[in-house]
């Protein structure tokens, strides 16, 4: 049986450069699984495409038709998702309220995934008075506030406002439950409405995205939380403390 020395010192110029590119192919595959690299950054197609070259340089020295296809078909898939990648980021373009949304609930999408989800909703100006959600009813569209001001109503008292960039809807979008307060625009203000079922719907398919809006959601929380106790303790300040 040959030992380890006689192995190497048999593989020639081209066994070596093959013996690269299946480790490149493993390495890469490996480090996607791993979670390290990404599919759909330039360094897992470019690797992926120079693994295959390297491998089908090799087969000049041993043909094999089968195995020139796959490496042939390899390298074409991955010319084809560099060129994806070049094409978003050279020309996919947001527009400036569309980032603005992008960037506060899932701001590690792409921009092709996030000009898809923004797609899906809709910019608008709400008049004063305007109701966004009603205590006790569900969300139909989750809102993010662009600009202007909304007051937070439980059983018709005001207990809370939000302002540009709070979310509206946010707290039963994965319930589709009733909704735990009124909101209602005290002021002429630029929403960002998204059906509810549809933003649902979107997240479930984009793990990433979904991911992206729970850590979006848990800012808001924290925004509103902190907002809510400071109100309450201050209303509180008389020393009165609230009983169970
Ligand atoms: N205390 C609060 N402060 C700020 N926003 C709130 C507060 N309570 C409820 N909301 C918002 O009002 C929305 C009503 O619908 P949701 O319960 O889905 O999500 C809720 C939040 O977005």
């Amino acid at each position: 049986m040959p030992n380890i020395n006689e192995l190497i010192g048999g593989l020639d110029f081209l066994d070596g450069v093959g013996t690269a590119g299946v480790l490149a192919y493993v390495g890469a595959y490996l480090a996607l699984q791993l979670g390290v690299v990404k599919g759909d950054v330039y360094i897992f197609p470019s690797v992926n495409l120079a693994a295959s070259l390297a491998v089908l340089f090799s087969l000049t020295g041993d043909f094999n038709p089968f195995s020139v296809t796959i490496e042939i078909c390899w390298s074409v898939i991955s010319v084809i998702g560099i060129t994806r990648i070049y094409i978003i980021h050279r020309f996919v373009r947001l527009t400036e309220e569309e980032a603005e949304v992008a960037r506060r609930i899932v701001p590690s999408l792409k921009k092709d995934s996030a000009r898809r989800l923004l797609k899906l909703g809709r910019f608008t100006d709400a008049d004063e008075g305007t109701i966004l959600t009603e205590q006790g009813k569900s969300v139909v569209d989750v809102a993010m506030i662009m600009g202007g001001l909304c007051h937070i109503e439980r059983n018709g008292k005001h207990i809370a406002s939000i302002s540009v960039g709070a979310l509206v809807g946010e707290l039963t979008l994965a319930t589709g439950a009733p909704s735990t307060a009124t909101v209602r625009c005290v002021v002429p203000s630029r929403l960002f409405l998204i059906s509810r079922n549809v933003l649902w719907g979107f997240l479930q398919r984009n793990p990433e995205a979904m991911a992206d809006m729970e850590r979006s959601i848990a800012g808001d929380l924290r925004l509103k939380l902190t907002d809510t106790s400071t109100r309450l303790s201050s209303a509180l300040g008389d020393g009165s403390t609230l009983s169970n």
